[in-house]
C-alpha cells in the first residue's frame, strides 16, 4: 500500500485524485496540504508542509508554482519521494527540483497522460524527416479559463522534446505581433488559447509546401492525469534518489 501526501488536495486535480484513490486499494491518501480549507476530506489537511508530520511513502503535487519550492524542501528534508505535476515553474525552480533529486526520488512531468507522452514520441519521430523536408513546426494548446500559466507546461514539453531531436537549435516564438518579418526556419511557434471548460488540447502542426501533418491530443477529462499521477506515485515508492519522468513508466 502506497501512502500519499496530496499537495494541493483541495484543488481540481487534488479532488479528482482523492476520488480515484478512494476506489484503489493499492494506494491511500494519509494527509493533504492546502491553504484552502473549505472542503471535507477523509484525511487530515494541513495549511503548510511544516505542519504535516504524517508518515508517507510519496508526495503528489498538483498545486501552484508559488507553492512548489516549499514542498520540494519538505520532500528533501523528510526524504519522501515526490511526483511534481504543477506547471509554470521557473528555470530556478526546475534547478531546485534537479538539486533535490540528488537526495530523494523526484518524478517531474507536465503531463501525466499516456496519450501526450506517446504524442511527444511521435512528434520526435516526425521532426527529423519533416524539418529536413523544410516543414515548419507550430504548437497550439487550448485550456479552460481557470488556468493561470501560459503556454501550458505540456506545450513546452512537446517543444523541448522536438528541439532535443534538433540538437536544441530551434528558438521558441510566443508572439508574432511585435515584428514585421517572415517566419525564420529554425523556430517553433507556441500559441495558447483559453476558454470555458476545455480540459486540455494540444496540436502539433508540421506545415510543408502544399501538405500539412498534424498530431493532436484531446483530454476528455482530468481523470487521465490523475491515473498517471497515481501510477507515478506507485512507481516512485521505494525508488532511490534521482530524476525520473513518465518515460520511465512507459515504453513506446
Ligand atoms: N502534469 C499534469 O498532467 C497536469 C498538471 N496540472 C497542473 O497542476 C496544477 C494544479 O492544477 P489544478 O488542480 O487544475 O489547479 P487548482 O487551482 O484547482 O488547484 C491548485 C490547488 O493548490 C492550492 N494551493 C495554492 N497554494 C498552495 C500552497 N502554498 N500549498 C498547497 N496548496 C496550494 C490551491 O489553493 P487556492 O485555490 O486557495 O490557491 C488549490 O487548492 C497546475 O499547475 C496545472 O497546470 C493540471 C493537470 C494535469
Ligand atoms: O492546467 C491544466 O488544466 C493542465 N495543465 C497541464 C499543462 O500546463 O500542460 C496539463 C494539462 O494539459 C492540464
Amino acid at each position: 500500500m502506497t501512502r500519499i501526501i496530496m499537495h494541493g488536495c483541495n484543488g481540481k486535480m487534488g479532488q479528482v485524485i482523492s476520488s480515484l484513490v478512494a476506489e484503489n486499494d493499492q494506494v491511500t491518501i494519509v494527509a493533504g496540504i492546502d491553504p484552502y480549507m473549505g472542503i471535507e476530506n477523509p484525511y487530515p489537511v494541513f495549511e503548510t508542509p511544516e505542519q504535516c508530520h504524517v508518515k508517507a511513502d510519496v508526495i503528489i503535487d498538483f498545486s501552484n508554482a508559488n507553492a512548489v519550492d516549499a514542498i520540494l524542501d519538505y520532500s528533501a528534508k523528510t526524504s519522501i519521494p515526490i511526483v511534481v505535476c504543477t506547471t509554470g515553474l521557473s528555470e530556478d525552480q526546475v534547478a531546485h527540483l534537479k538539486a533535490i533529486s540528488e537526495k530523494v526520488a523526484v518524478l517531474f512531468s507536465a503531463n501525466m497522460s499516456l496519450g501526450i507522452n506517446l504524442l511527444i514520441s511521435l512528434a520526435q519521430k516526425a521532426t527529423k524527416i519533416l524539418t529536413d523536408a523544410n516543414f515548419d513546426i507550430e504548437i497550439i494548446e487550448k485550456h479552460h479559463n481557470q488556468k493561470v500559466d501560459a503556454p501550458s507546461g505540456t506545450a513546452l514539453a512537446i517543444a523541448d522534446g522536438i528541439n532535443y531531436t534538433l540538437d536544441h537549435t530551434y528558438n521558441y516564438k510566443y508572439d508574432r505581433s511585435a515584428e514585421r518579418i517572415k517566419r525564420p526556419k529554425k523556430e517553433i511557434g507556441i500559441h495558447a488559447i483559453r476558454g470555458g471548460t476545455i480540459v486540455g488540447e494540444h496540436d502539433v502542426i508540421f506545415a510543408g509546401e502544399d501538405e500539412i501533418i498534424e498530431i493532436n491530443h484531446k483530454a476528455m477529462s482530468k481523470r487521465i492525469f490523475a491515473v498517471g499521477a497515481v501510477n507515478a506515485a506507485r512507481f516512485l515508492d521505494g525508488k532511490p534518489a534521482g530524476l525520473y519522468n513518465m518515460g520511465d513508466l512507459m515504453t513506446f
